[in-house]
């Protein structure tokens, strides 16, 4: 049963429609991710969950409960933001403690709680310090225990390691998902970072321009990719997105004719071929897509290369993802293929289409 529910929600500023009936439901113990670019609206819809923001119509119920018209204290969430949020006259431990005084907690419990988080996160020997005195890590560190400390079943999080350095980040997603299992709360959080999202996420909702493009488990999302923009999202690299066409019973891909087994499945609405990285190789008969590498991006246990293909004017190489790279140089002419069963169809749209099922 949905723990957290979205009905029909609306959101204007002015005239401006930033969310458009938005529907979704979270389950209790889930770590959700809310992802998508910059100015989606994924810190709105967090902030209308949590009562810092008015929505203009629909509903939000928690545990069946419509929570809409509560304030945000008043509706058992706590929050983690990207800029800490902490009180700079005010040490870790007062600054962890303060919603628990505001709350009047006796001070017993505010101890034990305030001993116990604090092992948890991880900042014994800190509580004196000042958040001036601590690093970008430790100052996330205490707004986690802030919002652990409140002993909300819900914990909102709004891009709280975007300010961490990359291998910072790293440790800090292990630990903050850690936490929520041991803590057993139910965490909705908001990224723009796909690769944040595969990795912490039980589900991911997918936010293009206020809607839901796609929501599902991070292997549906890279496995079953329901448009192109899906495609173009989730991936490092994303998805190749190529154009496909048929004329005169001739399949053309980017301009180039092309040998295949399913050209008299493909209709006129389909527009679209997507291929991830991982599925093109290397044709050594020189069949296939013909292109010269423009670029390899060495990464250690592989590399992706960049491929031009011949008579296109796309600005979008095709990526392939390969182990061993060394034979290749920028320049040279090669040839792609993939296998039949790892492409995807799209129509004009971006939707997925199935020709080969
Ligand atoms: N107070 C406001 N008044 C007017 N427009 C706003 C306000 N807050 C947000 N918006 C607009 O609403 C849209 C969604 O903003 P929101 O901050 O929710 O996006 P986001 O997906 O969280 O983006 P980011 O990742 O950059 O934070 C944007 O177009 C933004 O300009």
């Amino acid at each position: 049963m949905a723990y957290i529910k979205l009905k029909n929600i609306t959101k204007k500023y002015n005239k401006k429609m930033v969310i458009e009936d938005l529907n979704f439901e979270i389950k209790k113990g889930s770590f959700t991710v809310l992802l998508g670019p910059s100015g989606c609206g994924k810190s709105t819809t967090l902030r209308m969950i949590a009562g810092l923001e008015e929505i203009s119509s629909g509903q939000i119920l928690i545990d069946g409960k419509d929570i809409s018209k509560l304030p945000a204290s008043k509706r058992g969430i706590s929050m983690v933001f990207q800029s800490y949020a902490l009180f700079p006259h005010l040490s870790v431990k007062d600054n962890i403690l303060f919603g628990l005084k505001v709350r009047k907690v006796a001070k017993d419990e505010r101890e034990k709680r305030l001993k116990k988080v604090i092992k948890l996160v991880g900042l014994e020997g800190l509580l004196e310090s000042k958040p001036s005195q601590l690093s970008g890590g430790q100052k996330q560190r205490v707004a986690l225990a802030r919002a652990f400390v409140a002993k909300s079943k819900i914990c909102l999080m709004d891009e709280p390691l975007s300010n961490l350095d990359a291998k910072l980040r790293h440790e800090m997603r292990i630990e903050i998902k850690k936490l929520q299992q041991q803590l057993n709360m139910t965490v909705l959080y908001v990224t723009h970072d796909q690769t944040e999202a595969m990795s912490m996420a039980d589900h991911i909702i997918l936010l293009n321009k206020g809607v839901i493009e796609q929501q599902g488990s991070p292997k549906e999302l890279y496995e079953n990719v329901a448009t192109t923009f899906v495609g173009k999202f989730i991936g490092t690299p994303p998805m190749n997105i190529l154009n496909i066409k048929k004329e005169n019973e001739k399949i053309l891909i980017n301009n180039q004719e092309i040998n295949t087994t399913y050209s008299s499945r493909i209709t006129d609405d389909i527009c679209f071929l997507g291929i991830r990285p991982e599925d093109v190789y290397f044709e050594e008969n020189n069949s296939g897509l013909e292109g010269e590498i423009i670029y390899q991006d060495y990464h250690g246990s592989d590399t992706i290369l960049g491929i031009q293909t011949l008579n296109s004017n796309l600005d979008n190489p095709i990526l392939m993802r390969i182990q061993k790279a060394e034979n290749y140089i920028n320049g040279d002419r090669v040839w792609v293929n993939w296998s039949e069963t790892k492409i995807n169809f799209f129509n004009s749209q971006g939707e997925r289409r199935e020709i080969l099922s």
